[in-house]
């Protein structure tokens, strides 16, 4: 069932677990990687850092308890068959697979970063150079998925990968609710938080959507639409009208194309709602991403310059390296006095509701935590207009 061809095999010489998707043991895997820390989790999987033992390799596994799949095998084959098509710099890539009697490992490209949920919780929000290189890697990633008809459907904070050297690069992963639209689909699925108006029928254009949710949080700390009583119906409700508050002050210091650029992705009307290519051509993205990038360049030389002043010092002794100036200050600039202190859902009278990432913190009035856990519901069974709103929601296990 899980059967794929995938875009690069394994070449060592002693690594021989089958390359099929034919079953192996846990002790086959354990033999040709050493599985090491926890760098994240989710609703079904723990992901850890691994190492080929044949050549010293690191990647990212991602073991998958199948007994938590019943029911949603597809998001599995979703996985394989989808990311494992997909090659793309902004994307994160899936190299094997093995499936145990019980249990599946997605060997993947290591991202070392953290994900992006994890940095907003940490810094709170973002200058607009730096939301404006994310915003063109998430469109980037988007374009190109968008292009094969893939619509990822969960793209959040959480499924955003930081290169480990550059906090403003991003990889998107998590293609378990992914799939190929060629036509309107009908099954709500998404996070409460990030879900496009027209849930009840959709294409791709509500990843476009949830990524002007992610520019506005981005921006400001705190996401555009929330419900003061983590009501999902009330949530819901908002989402729909689809009015969007730039609040004083947190909104004051940010530039009117910025505002522009958040007004134009979330139009509530998909088919006016900029594409992601369209995004990744917005001046203000285009011209903020620039910035960035070069602020990152010039970060970079003043890093390896003072390296070298270091390894010179170390050689020659102090005497020699007394050129004032060169080092300027790399300090990265202090911003974030909002800090989302939450981000997570409590739970619901109607739903199904667990979730993990919770803050001790208070918060400010206006930050709510955002409701980021995962749904998957069919359109035949929700009415976004009934008070006895039910939705299962599928959240990330502690
Ligand atoms: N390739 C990777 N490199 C580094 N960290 C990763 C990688 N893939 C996933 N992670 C970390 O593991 C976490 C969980 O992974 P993932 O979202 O794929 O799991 P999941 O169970 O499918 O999630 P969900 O609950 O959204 O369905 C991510 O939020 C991220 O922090």
């Amino acid at each position: 069932k899980y059967k794929q061809t995938l875009p690069y095999r394994f070449t060592g010489t002693n690594f021989d677990l089958p390359l099929d998707g034919s079953e192996v043991t846990l002790s086959d895997i354990e033999r040709c990687y050493d599985i090491g820390r926890v760098i994240g989790d989710g609703n079904f999987a723990m992901v850890r850092e691994c190492c080929r033992r044949d050549n010293g390799q690191t990647f990212a596994i991602k073991i998958v308890e199948r007994s938590k799949l019943i029911g949603r095998e597809h998001m599995m084959q979703n996985e394989l068959s989808l990311l494992g098509s997909l090659c793309h710099p902004r994307i994160v890539r899936l190299v094997a697979y093995h499936h145990t009697h019980t249990h599946s490992y997605l060997v993947m490209e290591l991202v070392s970063g953290g994900d992006l949920f994890e940095a907003i919780s940490e810094r709170g929000k973002f200058p607009e150079a730096d939301a404006g290189l994310m915003v063109s890697d998430m469109s980037e990633a988007l374009n190109y998925i968008h292009c094969k008809s893939i619509v990822h459907r969960d793209l959040k904070p959480e499924n955003l990968l930081h290169v480990a050297a550059d906090i403003c690069r991003l990889k998107l992963g998590d293609f378990g609710l992914a799939m190929v639209v060629t036509e309107p689909v009908f099954t709500i699925c998404g996070t409460p938080t990030y879900v496009a108006p027209e849930i009840l029928c959709y294409g791709v254009a509500v990843d476009v959507w949830a990524l002007g949710v992610i520019l506005y949080i981005l921006l400001c700390g705190f996401p555009p639409f929330l419900s003061r009583d983590r009501d999902q119906e009330e949530l819901f409700q908002l989402i729909k009208q689809g009015q969007i508050n730039f609040l004083s002050p947190y909104w004051d210091p940010i530039s009117e194309e910025a505002r522009g650029l958040v007004r134009a992705l979330l139009q509530p009307d998909p088919t006016v709602r900029l594409t992601a290519e369209q995004t990744l051509l917005h001046p203000w993205v285009k011209a903020m991403a620039s910035n960035c990038r070069q602020r990152m360049l010039i970060d970079k030389t003043q890093r390896i310059t003072s390296d070298y002043k270091v390894e010179a010092h170390q050689v020659q002794g102090p005497a020699q390296t007394g050129t004032a100036g060169i080092m300027a200050d790399t300090k990265p600039s202090s911003e974030g006095e909002i800090t989302v202190k939450e981000f997570n859902g409590t739970p619901e009278k109607h739903t199904e509701m667990n979730t993990s990432r919770e803050k001790d913190e208070d918060e400010p009035p206006q930050h709510q935590s955002a409701q980021t856990e995962t749904l998957v519901h069919t359109a035949s069974s929700i009415n976004l207009n009934t008070p006895a709103l039910t939705i299962n929601c599928l959240f990330k296990s502690d």
